[in-house]
């Protein structure tokens, strides 16, 4: 059970409350409003450094200065990770000492959250379905991580030359070796969560549909002859149009596009299995299994489908925190009751 208990002070409509989490399911309930979506982004900011808000919606509580946040962890690789917020300025530490990147925190609290940022994630941009297939790869195979930061940084390289009217081909090279191998990692997780997936995806109310996903690199045929061919294009626009960061996950019904076939709940339910199969994929590698956070876990599910999700996710015996605004019936479960931002009632 990674979090023993959390902290949130002055963090939108919250001034203070504290939750002593249990190992499973802790249930966050209330009317619209109570805060429920603000305690799991509390979770989200200590996990990742990061709002899952796009835009700058305020956080700190109206009328505060600024807004603490704490988590008391066990099987963990610390005990404690805090946070502060004033303005623009941001202490982040780790059993009291001060942390610089928001890299460093995803090793001490892996989570894996659906949001209203993410929850279509299938039907939404290249980009968020990148993201969430990076978010896997992370955790499934420690040395992700470093190409990944090293590929940023030569790209970064590359479009700052691209926009100061360099010649970018001193950065070709770093580009195509860091690119080709984000894209083998890449494929041969994508293989791998291939095989859960299909597991997972038979087991579930909408499995007659055929289903799958490809992986586009993010380049056509070779990418040092993409760089190449683009040169003027990216001269114009002062950035590199082929590369692992344009790559594209597509989810496929019988061949043909996802998002054009299927209704909202069936998007719904394939990236749901999807996510699922990132954690089987993870479990195989060794890696420790994410934290699940779950914003409006009732919404376009049917109730067969919620069950099934409910038993999947039981099944992984991981600590899962899910908002809603009916209890669920199954026992076992922590239900924590808010309104107004306070807590009201806790029952087991
Ligand atoms: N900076 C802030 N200061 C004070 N209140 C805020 C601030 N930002 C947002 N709020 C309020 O916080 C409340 C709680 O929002 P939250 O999204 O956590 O509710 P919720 O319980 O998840 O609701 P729903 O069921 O509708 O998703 C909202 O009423 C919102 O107006």
């Amino acid at each position: 059970m990674p979090i023993v208990e959390l902290q949130i002070e002055n963090l939108r409509s919250i001034s203070q409350l504290t939750l002593r989490p249990q190992p499973g399911w802790n249930w966050l309930l209330g009317a619209n409003g109570v805060g429920k979506s603000t305690v799991l982004e509390a979770l989200h900011l200590l996990a990742t450094g990061q709002s899952w808000r796009r835009g700058q919606r305020q956080l700190i509580r109206d009328g505060a200065e600024h807004y603490r946040l704490g988590a008391r962890l066990s099987d963990s690789i610390a005990e404690f990770v805090g946070m502060r917020r004033q303005g623009e300025e941001r202490e982040i530490a780790r059993d009291g000492e001060r942390i610089h990147s928001a890299w460093e925190l995803l090793d001490t609290l892996p989570l894996q959250a659906w949001h209203e940022g993410n929850a279509h994630f299938v039907s939404g941009t290249a980009e968020e379905r990148r993201r969430i297939l990076d978010w896997g790869l992370y955790y499934a195979d420690r040395r992700y991580g470093v190409s990944l930061r090293e590929y940023r940084q030569a790209l970064r390289q590359r479009n700052a030359a691209l926009r100061q009217g360099l010649p970018p081909e001193a950065w070709n090279a770093a580009v195509i070796r860091l690119g080709e191998r984000i894209q083998d990692q890449r494929s041969i997780h994508v293989e791998a969560l291939q095989l859960h997936f299909q597991r997972i995806w038979s087991t579930s109310p909408q499995a007659d549909q055929e289903v799958d996903f490809v992986l586009h690199p993010g380049w056509n045929g070779d990418l040092a002859e993409a760089l190449e061919r683009d040169r003027s294009i990216d001269q114009q626009f002062a950035y590199t149009h082929s590369g692992a960061h344009r790559a594209r996950l597509q989810f496929r019904v019988q061949g043909r596009a996802a998002a054009e076939q299927l209704s909202r709940g069936q998007l719904r339910l394939l990236g749901i299995a999807f996510r699922l199969a990132q954690i089987a994929v993870q479990r195989d590698a060794g890696a420790a299994l994410p934290v699940i956070l779950i914003d409006d876990f009732a919404a376009e599910l049917d109730s067969r489908a919620r069950r099934w999700w409910m038993q999947e996710l039981q099944a992984l015996q991981t600590q899962i925190f899910a908002a809603g605004t009916e209890p669920p019936a199954e026992p076992g479960d922590t239900l924590f009751y808010l309104h107004a931002g306070q807590l009201i009632e806790e029952m087991q």
